[in-house]
C-alpha cells in the first residue's frame, strides 16, 4: 500500500446525500451509508438507479446537492489528495482512439505520486510493472489500448488501479464483457485485495454471483432499498423491493451459495 494512513472509523461514509442533476433530473436522494474497513460491497439496482451517480459522488466527479460523503474520516478532495482512492471506469467511459500503450496507461495511477515533473522513479515502475504482472498484461505492454480486447482492456484498467495502491477501489461493472477467465480472476483480486485491507465498492449488474465475493451489499432505486452484510440483505424481500418479483426469482435461483434465512436487513432505510 503507497499511502500508510492509518484511520479506526468507516473507510466510506455517505451520509443523507443527494444529488440533482443542473437538467433537474435527481441521480440519488438522502442515500446513507457506512463501509467499514478491508470490505467488499455490490452497489446493484435496475439501470437509472443512481449507482453510477452515487460512485462519481464518493469519487468526487460529481458533487452532491445536499448532504456530505467522507473517505477515511477526510473530505473526498483530501482523500484524493492523499491518493485514497482509485477508480475502474466503465469501458464507454474511456477513449480507446488515444495512442497511449498499455504501460503508459498503467503508468497514469502513479501520477499522484509523482514529483511535478512527472518523471516516474525506480518505485513507480517497480509499482506498474507489478501491477502487470498481478493481471497478467505484461505481454501487452507496448501495445496501443485501441487494440486490446474488451477483457484485456477490463485488466489494463485493473492495473492502473492497482499501481496507484489506494486503500479504496469503485469498480464501475468490472464484469461486463469478460470472459469466465478473466471473471474468476477479477473475484480472486477482489478478495486479495480485501485481505490487504482495500475497501472495494463494486457497481454490477451480475446479480447471481454477488454471494461469492462480496460480504456488504446494497440495492439502490434512487433511495437506499437495503444495506448490510450480504448474509442478511441479499434476499428475496429485498430483491423483490429493488428488480420486482420475477428478477428477484431468478436471481436467486440463480446463486449457488446457501442463502440464510430470509430476515430483514440490520439498516434498512
Ligand atoms: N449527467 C446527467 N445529467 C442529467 N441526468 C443524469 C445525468 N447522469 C445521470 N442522470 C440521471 O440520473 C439517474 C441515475 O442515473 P445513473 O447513471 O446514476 O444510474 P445507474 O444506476 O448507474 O444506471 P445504469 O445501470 O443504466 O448504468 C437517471 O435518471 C439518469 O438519467
Amino acid at each position: 500500500m503507497s499511502d500508510q494512513y492509518q484511520h479506526d472509523g468507516p473507510a466510506i461514509e455517505v451520509s443523507r446525500t443527494s444529488v440533482r442533476y443542473p437538467d433537474g433530473h435527481l441521480g440519488i436522494q438522502d442515500i446513507s451509508l457506512t463501509l467499514p474497513h478491508a470490505c467488499v460491497c455490490a452497489l446493484i439496482g435496475p439501470n437509472g438507479s443512481g449507482k453510477s451517480t452515487l460512485c462519481k459522488t464518493i469519487l468526487g466527479f460529481t458533487r452532491p446537492t445536499s448532504g456530505r460523503v467522507q473517505l477515511m474520516g477526510m473530505t473526498v478532495r483530501q482523500a484524493q489528495k492523499r491518493n485514497l482512492v482509485a477508480y475502474v471506469p466503465q469501458a464507454e467511459e474511456v477513449d480507446w482512439q488515444f495512442p497511449v500503450s498499455v504501460r503508459d496507461v498503467v503508468m497514469m495511477g502513479r501520477q499522484g505520486q509523482m514529483n511535478w515533473l512527472r518523471i516516474p522513479s525506480a518505485t513507480d515502475r517497480r509499482h506498474v510493472e507489478a501491477a502487470m504482472t498481478r493481471m497478467e498484461i505484461t505481454d501487452l505492454a507496448h501495445k496501443q489500448i485501441g487494440m486490446l480486447s474488451g477483457g484485456q482492456k477490463k485488466r489494463v484498467f485493473l492495473a492502473r488501479a492497482l499501481a496507484q495502491g489506494s486503500r479504496i477501489l469503485v469498480l464501475d461493472e468490472p464484469f461486463t464483457g469478460v470472459d469466465a477467465h478473466t471473471e474468476q480472476g477479477i473475484m480472486a483480486l477482489i478478495s486479495g485485495l480485501r485481505e490487504e485491507g482495500v475497501t472495494v465498492l463494486i457497481v454490477t449488474h451480475a446479480l447471481s454471483n454477488v454471494p461469492q465475493y462480496c460480504d456488504h451489499v446494497a440495492m439502490v432505486s434512487r433511495q437506499l432499498i437495503a444495506f448490510g452484510p450480504v448474509a442478511t440483505t441479499f434476499t428475496q424481500r429485498h430483491l423483490a423491493a429493488t428488480f420486482g418479483d420475477v428478477m428477484a426469482d431468478t436471481v436467486l435461483s440463480g446463486v449457488e451459495a446457501d442463502l440464510p434465512e430470509r430476515t430483514a436487513s440490520w439498516s434498512l432505510s
